[in-house]
């Protein structure tokens, strides 16, 4: 049975008016396929729109040129099949952590006794059992992303698209969170498109590493295929031989484009 092609871009371009009137070309000439059960992760440096690609996939926004189609239909308005986690996790302060997770589902017209026994059901997987009745100022940074990560995967998308969600947890924290979230993601058959400016993240997560220049006018320029066993213990991993091979080879490429990034932001 062949698989399905999840996201496919072709010759995308997004542009954005800038305050002189003129116009600022983000990204330009994004092609990329990501099938179906795929964890492909996004990298490029500072600003390139890596972002912006992202939204443009979740269909928060149109892209200027170019086409894109989520299982072989043009994407038109919101991506209907997508979940999006960002690197804020947007909790509503003002509920709990079980009326968070049960928003979703609501939403989706589940009844309410429904959505909150299928929420604890969530949260209880991403290990918040006990924690239901908290408000998001009352849990961890680590806490407050899993209920994110619960009220993502409680809707059950086909399609997942990640913001660095986990760039503001302290190291030890961050490496547990990626760790679980590649336990819930195996076997799920769900396709993942995440973005993150950090290299190491990117191997230790990712099927496949796509590699976006500096902008403007920002383009996919490289992918690689991570070859690392699976199931991985994210801490571990790095530290393996192949791991480091794919880092070096990667960053050849990526490396010039921080240069130019870092050039740009200082006007150089
Ligand atoms: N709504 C907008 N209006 C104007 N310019 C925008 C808009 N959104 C993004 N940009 C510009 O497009 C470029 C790409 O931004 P984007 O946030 O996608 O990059 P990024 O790679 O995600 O950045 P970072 O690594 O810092 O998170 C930047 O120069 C940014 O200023």
């Amino acid at each position: 049975m062949s698989t399905a092609t999840a996201v496919l871009c072709d010759r995308i371009a997004c542009r954005f008016p800038t305050s002189l009137g003129e116009s600022y070309t983000a990204i330009k000439n994004v092609s990329l396929v990501v099938d179906e059960g795929r964890f492909v992760t996004l990298v490029g440096p500072t600003g390139c729109g890596k972002s912006t690609l992202l939204n443009a996939v979740a269909g928060l926004l149109s892209p200027s040129e170019g086409t894109i189609e989520i299982f072989g239909q043009p994407l038109k308005g919101l991506n209907r099949d997508a979940a999006y986690l960002f690197q804020q996790d947007g909790l509503l302060p003002w509920k709990t952590a079980l009326e968070n997770v049960a928003l979703g589902l609501l939403f989706l017209g589940l009844q309410r006794r429904e959505a909150l026994t299928e929420a604890a059901h969530w949260l209880h997987t991403v290990g918040l059992a006990g924690f239901e009745d908290r408000y998001p100022h009352q849990l961890s940074g680590g806490m407050r992303k899993r209920v994110a990560i619960a009220q993502c995967w409680a809707v059950n998308p086909r399609i997942l698209l990640m913001d660095e969600p986990f760039s503001a947890l302290d190291v030890q924290t961050r490496q547990l969170m990626e760790t679980e979230l590649l336990s819930l993601w195996a076997g799920s058959e769900k396709t993942v498109l995440f973005v993150t400016h950090d290299l190491d993240e990117a191997i230790a997560l990712a099927d496949e590493v796509l590699v976006l220049s500096a902008g403007p006018a920002a383009r996919v320029i490289g992918s690689y295929t991570v070859d690392l066993p699976r199931p991985r213990n994210v801490a571990e991993i790095r530290l393996e031989p192949r791991f480091v091979e794919i880092y070096r080879d990667i960053w050849e490429q990526l490396r010039g484009e921080v240069v130019r990034a870092h050039g740009r932001e200082r006007g150089a």
